[in-house]
């Protein structure tokens, strides 16, 4: 088997694996359904490649998944060049996107963190300022769940220790929770 043809297998049995799943999938979509109803919004985090899905998952929300609807609200707190510079700089890394979660969170809000490993400091501490402030939180990880296993409302821990395969099952999980978010009764509110 090349690595192409070993890729494609572990996709498919990680993703079979993850199946079992699917209840707290349906359970993230409720919390964050629940949340935009009652005009909260949704704070999303993470580093590289989970940086872009914080970014793809709020374009879902603010622009259009599939359906036309209103407007949802949603941050990724990966996208501000200046405040993520000036933070790191003056501050530490460790707090980039806490300092955000303090300045723009309100209670009944969800923080939604992704991290593969679990074990990043930044992610870790979002999560703790989001409780501190009353938000609901969400983690995406993978592997053994990491130091940040058990810190949130809900955690999806892939079943996977290789990162590329759980951010891909992390991306298909944020599209099905997007789905049913669309497919809600959005009216005028
Ligand atoms: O996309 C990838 C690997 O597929 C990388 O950019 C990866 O996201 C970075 O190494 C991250 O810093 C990993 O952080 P985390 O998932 O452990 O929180
Ligand atoms: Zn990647």
């Amino acid at each position: 088997m090349d690595s192409i043809e070993k890729g494609f297998a572990d996709h498919a049995r990680v993703l079979e694996e993850t199946k079992a799943l699917i209840p707290v999938v349906r359970e993230m979509a409720d919390v964050m359904s629940q949340a935009l109803h009652q005009g909260h919004k949704i704070l999303i985090c993470g580093n590289g490649g989970s940086a872009a899905d914080a970014q793809h998952i709020a374009a879902e929300f603010i622009g259009r998944f599939h359906n036309e609807r209103i407007s949802l609200p949603a941050v990724a707190l990966t996208v501000d060049t200046s405040i993520l510079t000036s933070v790191a700089n003056d501050y530490s890394y460790d707090v980039v996107f806490s300092r955000q979660v303090e300045g723009l969170g309100q209670e009944g809000d969800v923080l939604w963190g992704i991290t593969t490993s679990g074990n990043s400091g930044n992610v870790i501490k979002a999560v703790e300022a989001a409780k501190k402030k009353g938000l609901k939180t969400i983690v995406s990880s993978g592997k053994d769940g990491g130091a940040i296993r058990g810190m949130a409302d809900i955690s999806l821990v892939i079943p996977s220790d290789v990162t590329a395969r759980i951010q891909e099952m992390h991306m298909l999980c944020a599209h099905l929770i997007c789905e049913i978010i669309d497919e809600e009764s959005w009216g005028n509110e």
